[in-house]
C-alpha cells in the first residue's frame, strides 16, 4: 500500500474535483445491486493494475476485505483524477499533500458508508442518493432514511405512481422530495427534463395551506438547490408579480396552494406540458376543504397523464380518498401504507390525554396545563373557530393567533416568530393542523373535540415528531361534547386526567422559588435583614410560616384558589351524589337534591353529569356553599354527598345527529363538503359528502 501523507487542508478546487468524481460515480449507479457489481468489477480491475499483493488475503473477515477493496478503489480513482489535475493546476510540492488529503477524505467517506451499511439498512449510502444530496441531508442531521422514505424511494425513482401513508411526523415530505430530485438529476426523468431560461416546471406539488406550501418549498429549496434545481412557491394573499417573474424566468419545481396555481394557469403564466411529477400532499384535506374543482382543473392541464408520475401522500387516507385516487393515478400504482389496518392511527409518540373543562373555565385552566405539560417548550392550542382563536390569544399571556382571517403578511410574521421562539404559545384554527413541522412543540391543547377523527390525528401530530415525544391534551365539556367516536376511530386510548390543582401547581412554583432564593447573592442580606427581623418580631407566625409566605409572594401567589375536577372552574368543588339506587337521568338527580336543598342552591350547581356505573351523579358546587350542601344531606335519608378527590368515569353524552351523525350525505356534512368556488359541475372527485368545490368549512378557519 502506498504511504499516506495527511494534508491538513485542501484547496477548494481540489474539493470540487473530488466532489465531481464522487458524483460522477453516483450518477451512473442505477441501484444498490448494480452499484455492488460495479464496485466488485472495479476492485478486480484495480488489483490487476496495481498487481500489489494484498496483505490481508488470508484474512477471512469479509467486512475488512470489503473495506480494503474500497480503500484501494478510492486510491485508484484519485490517482486517475490526479493525473488530470496535475496537468492543469498542480505545483510539484503542493500536489502530493493535497492529493493525499483528498484520498484520505474519500477513503474516510467510503469507509463510513461501508460501516453505515453494515449497521443500518436505511443508511443513506444504501440508496441511490447522489453525493451532493447526501451531503445536504447530512448537513441537516439526516444520516438515514425513515421507514416511509426507505419504502417509497425506489418505487418513485423507478417511475411508479404512488399512494403513501405514514403517521404524522414520520417524514413523508422527504419521502417524495428525495426520489423526485434524484429522478430529475440522475434518474429516468433526467433525459427529458426541460432546462434553460423560461423552462416550464417539471414538478408540481399541491398543498392545502399557505403555511404548509412554504414549508415544503423550503425543503425543495435546500435539497433541490444542492442539485442545481430551482423552485418557487405560489400561494394566495401574496402579490402576483414576483411569482409571475419567477415563472417567466423558468423554474424546475412549483409548490403551492390550488387556488393560486389555478389563477396562474388562467393568466397564462403556467403550463404543465413538461411536467414529470405531480404531488398531492395532505390530499384528503385538500379535497375536503373544497379545493376539489381547482385540483381537478389543475391535474387536467397535463396533456399526457401517462408521462407524468402522480404521488399522493397523507397521514390519513379515508376510503373515499383511496377511491378518488383511482381516477388519476395509473392502474399499476404502488401503495406504501405504514398505518394499514393497525388500530392506532394517531402518533404513537404522543401522550393522548382528555380533561373535562367547561367553556368558561378554559382561560383559567390553559395556563396551568401549559405550566404542567409543556416541559418548557412550545404549545399550539387549537380552537374550532377563528373568533375563539383570536379571543383566546388575546387573554393568554404571550400568545398569538393564527387563522384564515389574519392578513397573509401577519400570518407569516406570526409563524416565523413562533418557529424562532419569540413567543411560545400559538392559538390556531385548523389552518395549522396539517403538516406544520415546528421544532420543540411539546404540547398540543385542543379546546374541544374536533368534528372528525382526521382533525384529531393531524392536530395532535404537531408534537411527537421525528421520533421525539409530546403531549396532546383535549378539553371536553362532559355535558356537551363527546370524544368516543374519535377514540374509536383513531384507536387512541385516552388517558383521563383532572385539572391540575392550583395547590399542586403552587407547590411546584414554591420549590422553584426556594431554589432561586439559594442562588441570590449574600450581598442582599445586610440590606433586607432589618426588615426581616422586624417582621419576625412583630408577627405571631413561626419563622417557617413567614418564610412560606415570602416564597409564595416570590412565586406570584397571594392566595390559593380551589379548582373543581369536573368543570375546572376556580373556587368550585366537585361533589358526588349517591342515593342507594340507580341514577338514570339528570332530572332524577335534581329531584333528589330538591328534597333537602333550597331551590336557589339546586339551581346554582354546575355541570351535573351521571357516573358511568349508573349509581350516582357528580356536579360542581361553589366553594362557599359546600357546607350548606354537606349539612343538608343530614336531612335526607339514604342520600350521600361527598367531595371527590378524583373524578369517576362519566357517562358519555349521546352523540347528536347534528354534530357527528348523518354520514357524509346529510345535515352539516352536506354543507361542509359542498359548494364550489364558482359553482359545481361534474368531475373526477366526489368528497365524503358527495359535494364538490370549496365549501363553508374552509371559512370556519
Ligand atoms: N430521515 C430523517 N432523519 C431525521 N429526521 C428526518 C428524516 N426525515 C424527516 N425528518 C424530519 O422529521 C420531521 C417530520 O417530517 P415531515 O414533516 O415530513 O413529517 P410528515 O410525515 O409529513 O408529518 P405530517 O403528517 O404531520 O405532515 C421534519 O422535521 C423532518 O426534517
Amino acid at each position: 500500500m502506498p504511504s499516506v501523507v495527511v494534508a491538513e487542508s485542501q484547496s477548494s478546487e481540489k474539493k470540487k474535483s473530488m466532489k465531481k468524481a464522487e458524483s460522477a460515480e453516483m450518477a451512473v449507479d442505477a441501484n444498490p445491486a448494480e452499484k455492488k457489481i460495479k464496485k466488485e468489477k472495479k476492485s478486480s480491475k484495480k488489483t490487476k493494475l496495481t498487481s500489489e499483493p494484498d496483505p490481508d488475503d488470508s484474512n477471512s473477515n469479509t467486512l475488512l476485505k470489503k473495506r480494503k477493496e474500497k480503500k484501494r478503489k478510492a486510491l485508484e480513482i484519485d490517482g486517475e483524477d490526479n493525473e488530470d489535475e496535475r496537468s492543469e493546476t498542480s505545483s510539484e510540492l503542493g500536489e502530493p499533500m493535497n492529493s493525499m488529503g483528498k484520498k484520505k477524505k474519500k477513503m474516510k467517506f467510503e469507509e463510513e458508508d461501508e460501516e453505515e451499511k453494515e449497521e443500518n439498512p436505511n443508511a443513506l449510502s444504501n440508496f441511490r442518493i447522489s453525493v451532493p444530496l447526501r451531503e445536504a441531508l447530512k448537513s441537516k442531521g439526516i444520516e438515514s432514511l425513515f421507514p416511509i422514505q426507505a419504502m417509497t424511494f425506489g418505487m418513485i425513482l423507478d417511475g411508479s405512481d404512488l399512494v403513501g401513508r405514514a403517521r404524522t411526523g414520520q417524514g413523508k415530505t422527504l419521502a417524495f422530495v428525495l426520489p423526485i430530485l434524484e429522478s430529475l438529476t440522475n434518474g429516468p426523468a433526467k433525459a427529458s427534463r426541460k432546462t434553460g431560461y423560461g423552462r416550464a416546471p417539471s414538478v408540481l406539488v399541491l398543498l392545502p395551506t399557505r403555511e404548509l406550501a412554504t414549508q415544503v418549498f423550503a425543503d425543495f429549496e435546500v435539497y433541490g438547490g444542492a442539485l442545481g434545481l430551482n423552485s418557487c412557491c405560489l400561494y394566495g394573499g401574496s402579490p402576483y408579480q414576483p411569482q409571475q417573474i419567477q415563472l417567466k424566468r423558468g423554474v424546475d419545481i412549483v409548490v403551492g396552494t390550488p387556488g393560486r396555481i389555478k389563477d396562474h394557469i388562467e393568466r397564462g403564466n403556467l403550463d404543465f406540458r413538461s411536467l414529470k411529477f405531480r404531488v398531492l400532499d395532505e390530499a384528503d384535506e385538500m379535497l375536503r376543504m373544497g379545493f376539489v374543482e381547482d385540483v381537478e382543473l389543475i391535474l387536467g392541464k397535463v396533456e399526457d397523464a401517462s408521462k407524468v408520475q402522480t404521488l399522493l401522500f397523507s397521514a390519513t387516507l379515508p376510503d373515499w380518498v383511496k377511491h378518488i385516487s383511482a381516477k388519476f393515478l395509473k392502474p399499476d400504482k404502488k401503495t406504501a401504507d405504514l398505518v394499514g389496518n393497525e388500530k392506532m392511527k394517531a402518533s404513537t409518540n404522543v401522550r393522548h390525554i382528555v380533561l373535562p373543562c367547561s367553556v368558561s373555565a378554559r382561560t383559567q385552566l390553559i395556563p396551568d396545563i401549559i405550566r404542567c405539560y409543556s416541559s418548557g417548550g412550545r404549545t399550539i392550542i387549537f380552537t374550532e373557530t377563528k373568533d375563539s382563536a383570536s379571543t383566546l390569544a388575546g387573554v393568554l399571556p404571550g400568545a398569538r393567533a393564527l387563522h384564515g382571517d389574519i392578513q397573509q403578511a401577519t400570518r407569516e410574521v406570526t409563524l416565523s416568530g413562533f418557529r424562532s421562539g419569540k413567543f411560545s404559545t400559538l392559538v390556531a384554527t385548523n389552518v395549522a393542523a396539517r403538516g406544520l413541522d415546528i421544532d420543540d412543540v411539546q404540547l398540543i391543547i385542543q379546546c374541544e373535540p374536533p368534528r372528525d377523527v382526521e382533525a384529531y390525528i393531524h392536530r395532535s401530530g404537531r408534537t411527537g415528531r421525528a421520533g421525539k415525544t409530546g403531549v396532546a391534551v383535549m378539553l371536553y365539556d362532559p355535558r356537551k361534547s363527546n370524544f368516543s367516536k374519535i377514540e374509536r376511530e383513531s384507536g387512541v386510548k385516552f388517558e383521563h386526567i383532572s385539572a391540575p390543582q392550583p395547590a399542586d401547581i403552587a407547590k411546584a412554583a414554591g420549590a422553584e422559588a426556594a431554589e432561586k432564593i439559594n442562588e441570590i447573592s449574600d450581598s442582599v442580606i445586610p440590606v433586607f435583614k432589618a426588615a426581616a427581623q422586624e417582621l419576625l418580631d412583630s408577627s405571631e407566625l413561626s419563622p417557617a410560616d413567614l418564610l412560606a409566605k415570602a416564597l409564595a409572594k416570590a412565586a406570584g401567589y397571594t392566595e390559593i384558589k380551589s379548582r373543581s375536577l369536573l368543570t375546572s372552574m376556580e373556587n368550585y368543588v366537585t361533589v358526588l351524589l349517591e342515593c342507594g339506587r340507580p341514577v338514570y337521568t339528570p332530572s332524577f338527580a335534581y329531584g333528589v337534591l330538591r328534597r333537602f336543598l333550597p331551590e336557589d342552591k339546586v339551581e346554582s350547581i354546575k355541570g351535573l353529569a351521571l357516573t358511568a356505573d349508573g349509581k350516582g351523579a357528580v356536579f360542581d358546587v361553589a366553594a362557599q356553599d359546600l357546607d350548606t350542601f354537606l349539612a343538608g344531606q343530614e336531612n335526607a335519608a339514604g342520600v350521600s354527598l361527598e367531595v371527590v378527590k378524583s373524578l369517576p368515569r362519566l357517562q358519555e353524552r349521546e352523540q347528536s345527529r347534528g354534530r357527528f351523525g348523518g354520514g357524509g350525505g346529510g345535515g352539516r356534512g352536506d354543507r361542509r363538503f359542498s359548494g364550489g368556488r364558482g359553482g359545481g359541475r361534474g368531475g373526477f372527485f366526489k368528497g365524503p359528502g358527495g359535494g364538490r368545490g370549496r365549501g363553508s368549512n374552509n371559512r370556519r378557519w
